[in-house]
Parts: C-alpha cells; sequence; structure tokens
C-alpha cells in the first residue's frame, strides 16, 4: 500500500513539531475536529508529531471493517499496552492476537452471564448514598451549587467493586482502605488542557522502541510512583480475591443459583478450559484490577507518560454520567418528563428492576443522545498488521481529484478512531447532529435521525462502546449503571445549569472530562445548581 499523502485534510496552524496535534489535543474533543469534519468529510488526513500522517477516520464502514479485525490485524499501538501494563498488568488491555483472543474468550461470558438483578440493587444503592452526599452538601440552604465529578468517580468505583467481585471499597465514605487510597491519589489529579511541552512529552513516547519505553518506567517519577502504587495494592487485594474465589470453587462452595459476581464467572470458566488456555493467577489478578480501574491522566511530568487513550471503566462511567447530567441540567423539560416515568414505575425506584429500566423509553432516550454527544472514549487509536484497503460507506476526493471508496493503507500506519466525529456524522443522525434531541430516539424523522442503518456500534449504533472483536465488554453494565444513577437523582434533585458559570470545555484526557473554559487548571469539573424536590 501507498501513503495516504494523497488524502486531503488540515493545514497545521503552528509551525513546528506539533502539527495538528496542537488543534487536536489542546481546544478540547470536536473544537476543531467537528469543522475538519465539516470540510473533509468522515475520512481525512492530520499530521501528527515530526510531520508524520494520520488518518482521522469516522467512516461508519470504515470503522466496523477496522475493529472486525481489533486484536489480530488491527493493533494498538506499544504505548498504549505498555501503560496498560504498568497500570494493570497483563490483563485484557495488554493482550494482543491469540493472548487477546484467549483473555476474550473468557471473559466475555461473564459479562453476559452476570445476573442484572442482582447488578441493579447495587447500582440503586450506590447512587442513594452519592443522593446522600450530595443532601449533606446542601445541608438546609434550599439550593447550592456543587462539583459533582469526584463523587460521581466515588460512586461508580464503589459500584464496581461490588458487583465485580462482592468488595467493598466504601469510598463514598472515605474509609482507609488503602486501595481505595491509591485510586483516589491518582483521581485528584487534575485533567487541564495539555499544553505544548504536554503534548509533546506524550506522544513522542510514541516513537521510541519498547525497551526505552520499559526503562524509562524505572526513573524515579512522582506521577509514576502513583501508578506503582495502585498497581501494588491493587495486585495484593487482586491476588487475595483470587486465591480464596478458587478455593471457594473447588470446594464446591460457590452457589450456582447465588448471586455470581464477575469473579465467580470468571475463574469458573478459566477452570473449565484445557490447561493450555487458562489464565494464570497474575493473568486473572490483571482482569479484576482492568474491572476496577479506568483511565487516568495527570498534568505533571513523566506520566505525561499516560497515553491519551489508556482508559479504563469506573472513569468512563462516571464521566459519561457526569455529561448527561450536563446536557438535562440545561433542559429542566427533559428532567419533568423523566420524573413522570418515575412516578409512574409500579414498584418505586426503591425496588427498581432491569425490566422498569428497559421499559423507561423516554429517560432510556435521554442517556443515549447524552452519550451521543459525549463518547468519553472519543479517539482510540490502532494499526494494521499487514497492508490493508479500509472500505468507506461514502467516497471521498483525494487532493489530486479522485473519487475513491477505498483507503489502501500501509502496515504500521497509525489511524485514529473518531467515535467523537461518528457519533455526530450528518449522514447517520441528519442535520441536527450536533444538537440534543431525545426524541430522535423515539419518533426518528429526516433531519433528526436515529443512526439506524449504520453498520457500526454494539449499542444502539452508538460509537461509545465501538464494536467486532475488541468493543467493549462492560457496555450493558455500564449502561444499567448511568440510567440508574439518572434515576435515582431526578427522583431527589432538580438540576440547573447556572448562567454566570463559564462554558463546558471537553478536555482531552485519558477519558474526555468536563472542564470549565477560562479554569482549565482547576482540572476536571462540573459544576451544578441543585435543589430538592
Ligand atoms: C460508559 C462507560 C464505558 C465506555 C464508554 C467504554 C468504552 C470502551 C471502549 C471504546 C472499548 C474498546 C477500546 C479499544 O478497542 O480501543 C472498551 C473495552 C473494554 N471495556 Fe469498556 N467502556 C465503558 C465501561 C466499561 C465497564 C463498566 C466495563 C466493565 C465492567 C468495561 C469493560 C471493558 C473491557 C473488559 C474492555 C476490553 C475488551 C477487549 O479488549 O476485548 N467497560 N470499552
Amino acid at each position: 500500500a501507498t501513503p495516504i499523502s494523497s488524502i486531503d485534510g488540515p493545514v497545521a496552524q503552528v509551525v513546528g513539531i506539533l502539527g495538528n496535534f496542537w488543534e487536536y489535543y489542546h481546544f478540547g474533543v470536536g473544537v476543531h475536529e467537528f469543522k475538519w469534519q465539516e470540510k473533509y468529510g468522515a475520512v481525512y488526513r492530520i499530521k501528527a508529531l515530526f510531520g508524520e500522517d494520520r488518518l482521522i477516520v469516522a467512516d461508519p464502514k470504515a470503522l466496523q471493517y477496522i475493529y472486525q479485525g481489533a486484536g489480530t490485524k488491527w493493533l494498538k499501538p506499544e504505548l498504549r499496552r505498555e501503560f496498560g501494563r504498568i497500570f494493570l498488568g497483563r490483563g485484557i488491555a495488554w493482550a494482543q492476537g491469540d493472548d487477546h483472543k484467549r483473555h476474550r474468550k473468557i471473559l466475555a461470558p461473564a459479562f453476559t452471564n452476570i445476573r442484572t438483578h442482582s447488578m441493579i440493587p447495587v447500582f440503586s444503592d450506590t447512587a442513594e448514598r452519592m443522593c446522600q452526599r450530595w443532601q449533606e452538601e446542601l445541608g438546609t440552604a434550599p439550593l447550592r451549587r456543587i462539583e459533582v465529578t469526584d463523587l460521581l468517580l466515588r460512586a461508580t468505583l464503589d459500584a464496581v467493586g461490588e458487583v465485580g467481585f462482592h468488595y467493598k471499597f466504601n469510598s463514598l465514605e472515605n474509609n482507609d482502605n488503602p486501595l481505595a487510597k491509591a485510586y483516589q491519589s491518582l483521581l485528584v489529579n487534575s485533567f487541564g488542557l495539555p499544553s505544548k511541552g504536554k503534548i509533546f512529552a506524550q506522544h513522542a513516547l510514541g516513537y521510541l522502541p519498547v525497551s526505552i519505553i520499559q526503562s524509562l518506567e524505572k526513573l524515579p517519577s512522582r506521577s509514576l510512583a502513583g501508578l506503582k502504587n495502585v498497581a501494588r495494592e491493587g495486585h495484593t487485594v487482586a491476588m487475595q480475591l483470587v486465591n480464596e474465589k478458587k478455593a471457594a470453587v473447588s470446594r464446591g462452595g460457590v452457589d450456582v443459583n447465588d448471586d455470581e459476581d464477575f469473579l465467580d464467572l470468571i475463574v469458573k470458566a478459566n477452570l473449565s478450559e484445557h490447561r493450555e488456555s487458562q489464565l494464570s493467577e497474575e493473568e486473572l489478578s490483571a482482569q479484576m484490577r482492568h474491572l476496577t480501574v479506568l483511565a487516568y491522566d495527570d498534568n505533571s511530568s513523566l506520566i505525561d507518560l499516560t497515553y491519551t487513550d489508556l482508559f479504563l471503566l469506573d472513569e468512563t462511567t462516571a464521566n459519561s454520567i457526569a455529561f448527561v447530567l450536563y446536557e438535562i441540567s440545561k433542559h429542566p423539560e427533559v428532567q419533568e418528563k423523566i420524573r413522570q416515568e418515575i412516578v409512574s414505575l409500579k414498584m418505586g425506584i426503591k425496588k427498581l428492576s432491569a425490566n422498569d429500566l428497559e421499559l423507561m423509553t423516554y429517560t432510556r432516550a435521554v442517556m443515549k443522545e447524552g452519550l451521543r454527544l459525549h463518547p468519553v472514549v472519543y479517539g482510540p487509536f490502532l494499526y494494521p498488521a499487514e497492508d490493508d484497503v479500509i472500505p468507506l460507506s461514502r467516497p471521498i476526493r483525494t487532493i489530486d481529484g479522485r473519487m475513491i471508496s477505498e483507503i489502501p493503507i500501509a502496515k504500521g500506519q497509525i489511524v485514529h478512531v473518531s467515535v467523537s466525529g461518528y457519533n455526530r456524522l450528518k449522514d447517520i443522525w441528519g442535520e441536527t447532529a450536533h444538537e440534543f434531541h431525545p426524541e430522535r430516539w423515539l419518533q426518528p424523522s429526516e433531519g433528526c435521525k436515529d443512526g439506524s442503518g449504520s453498520p457500526f456500534g454494539v449499542y444502539s449504533n452508538l460509537g461509545n462502546f465501538v464494536g467486532g472483536a475488541q468493543s467493549c465488554l462492560g457496555w450493558r453494565f455500564a449502561i444499567y449503571e448511568i440510567q440508574t444513577f439518572l434515576v435515582h437523582i431526578l427522583s431527589n434533585f432538580k438540576l440547573t445549569y447556572p448562567g454566570d458559570l463559564p462554558r463546558v470545555i471537553r478536555a482531552t484526557s485519558g477519558v474526555m472530562a468536563p472542564v470549565l473554559e477560562g479554569e482549565e487548571e482547576k482540572g476536571k469539573r462540573l459544576v451544578l445548581q441543585i435543589s430538592l424536590i
């Protein structure tokens, strides 16, 4: 395959080695990207560091094709894998090729078989505990402005610990659990908009051989020490739980009909595999850590090592909830309609079930619309192991004027998957693609489509959880959790986005995070005005 230099794209705004990465990463997700998409279509070329060409792809057929081959024909860049390894160990986020298949074969059934009826009460309980904390902040005042992202993150960590392996982090109540503490020390790190130096430091590492990255890992760095501390504490807890669970399973002590957690299911699946395809204890521990961590980024020094799309779980769910809350805080009428659905629940929210959640069609539509506008995993990137040809659903015009409907691509060429762009493609979502219209999911129309017909996305044609061989295994989990939180929050509080506050910018952290315009240095924040119903 030939290089992609004939694909059209924007000229870099700043002269120098950063190329278009300055515009892409500094201004927030979508700020330049959406203009580029408008001008060049769903596939275009940008300049990375040192003048390197990168392809940005939002075309649905192309994305479906790439993710079908993810893990085998399309691979994660090494730097991304290395960070996954330092933080989480050799789990599924790190695995590639046959290893990835082996991990996924054992993990996937656990995600399908986990009983939703045991999951929803945990989400409900966690959401109520969080609402309790909001009420304490409100005190006797009729209304108050509160920062919501910190408690959301603690809540999602607590929920994944309990559903995943019956482990109580109690981080909402802030106890002294060493693992929760280690996480929290990471989580307080702020996520501003990256400076030129930081963009350079993060991405320049990608040009180094893995052996050098591995030796950098040994350097004394404050941020890296924090990461390793979480890894150490996580490993201790994980190994302890894996061993207890294995002993219980081999004694036959885990009741199949009882509320099995992920770990029960994974350990059982593993014991029933042939020896050679079983996961080792080390690998099991890594899966658990994958279940608990999520992305992490930091404004300081070497972790600058943390790559822009090293991501995991709690942060993705917590930030997704934050963005949905942000949208509805600007739409009181939407909150009212959700409350009408809550009021009509037969058993009330105390006994919320998966079935109830599925029947709340309006609330679901609101959640989907919030997710569509704000996909927190906005731009993962991969490269083909061999020369390949990417098919397109709509032809593009090359610089020399040819119309092409497939793009030959050389092995090793990095492609950025534009989830943020895909979720707003006018071909799929209509002219209102950039606007918040929950109704599109209930009564789609030409100008306000619901994505049906697109071949991409495991959930409702959204790009958020991608698709294919490396799609998010936790999407059902995440959807139930996000919706349960919405239901509990809105049955307790009215939310308003204060008119005098700055706009929310979507910072290009590991996982996209809200920051306030002009106050980026304060890091991840979403301030909402709350009052009791
Ligand atoms: C809103 C929340 C979430 C979002 C947006 C999200 C998104 C994603 C995306 C985009 C990927 C694929 C990344 C890539 O290939 O580059 C992924 C993978 C994965 N996710 Fe999620 N995720 C979320 C929550 C969760 C939760 C709660 C869990 C577990 C309980 C989970 C478990 C996984 C696993 C195990 C993988 C690896 C799959 C593989 O490599 O085969 N995710 N997620």
